[in-house]
């Protein structure tokens, strides 16, 4: 059993304020979702609960304090992030890609099966560059190359953004299926709709801030809606 527990994280841009005051906690097995619209802070709070960006506040694994780690001291302690955007090496190999990650990460090349196994699409297209691989496939090594390290914490931001609907249903497959073999998954989504029905439980993020927190994804992307004016009802924590 993890236990993530974020509290009071701060980010700051200057002197804009893009994550103020964020505390949650999410456990292994379950997938926990942030949804906001764009600028509510989401990546800016991932990068800080992963450590490529500068925060204050608290972040634990276990009770275990990562704050003074860097973001590769994090990998090690069972940190995972897919960053928005797939940042990929696009004029190297698929190979490459993967034995850079597993290098950064201190594995051994043979994590690099592992990658092979979960995504046999990957091994077919080893020698091609990452640039020529369609969104899906590129999205696919992105993932292969956060799980090299058999992460406890796997954050994943937008994930699912201009991919066609049928590696949607994969990806949101293995999401579930990650949850369901112990790991703490978050993801961070404008809305939830392409990865509800694997959402446990979430919070709704706006203008820095959490707005409203659910334990089910229909009130949470009740909540969602509401909190873009497109329901009703009342956001309440
Ligand atoms: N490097 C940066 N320098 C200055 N401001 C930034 C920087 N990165 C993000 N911001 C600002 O911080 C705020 C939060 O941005 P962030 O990307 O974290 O939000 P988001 O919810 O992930 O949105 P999106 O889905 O558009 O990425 C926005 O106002 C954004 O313009």
């Amino acid at each position: 059993m993890t236990t993530l527990d974020v509290k009071d994280l701060r980010v700051r841009y200057g002197s804009a304020v893009a994550v103020d005051g964020v505390s949650f906690t999410a456990t292994s097995g379950t997938v926990t979702a942030i949804v906001g619209p764009n600028g509510a802070g989401k990546s800016s709070l991932f990068g800080a609960v992963y450590g490529s960006v500068r925060g204050t506040g608290e972040v634990s694994v276990d009770g275990h304090c990562v704050d003074s780690m860097s973001a590769l001291q994090r990998v090690r302690e069972g940190f995972a992030y897919v960053p928005q955007g797939r940042q990929l090496f696009m004029k190297m190999s698929v190979l490459e890609n993967l034995q850079v990650g597993a290098d950064l990460q201190g594995l051994k090349k043979d994590a690099i099966e592992s990658a092979f196994e979960r995504f046999p699409v990957l091994r077919e297209r080893a020698r091609s560059y990452a640039g020529v691989l369609s969104g899906g496939e590129q999205q696919m090594l992105v993932l292969g190359r956060a799980l090299l390290s058999t992460p406890k914490v796997l954050l994943l931001d937008e994930m699912m953004t201009g991919l066609a609907p049928k590696i949607v249903a994969e990806l949101r497959a293995l999401v579930g299926d990650l949850a369901a073999e112990g790991v703490t998954v978050l993801v961070a989504e404008p809305a939830l709709a392409t990865l509800k029905s694997v959402v446990q439980r979430g919070y709704v993020m706006q203008r820095g801030r959490i707005i409203g927190t659910r334990s089910d994804a229909d009130s949470l992307d009740a909540a969602y809606k509401q909190s873009m004016g497109l329901l009703e009802t009342t956001v309440g924590k």
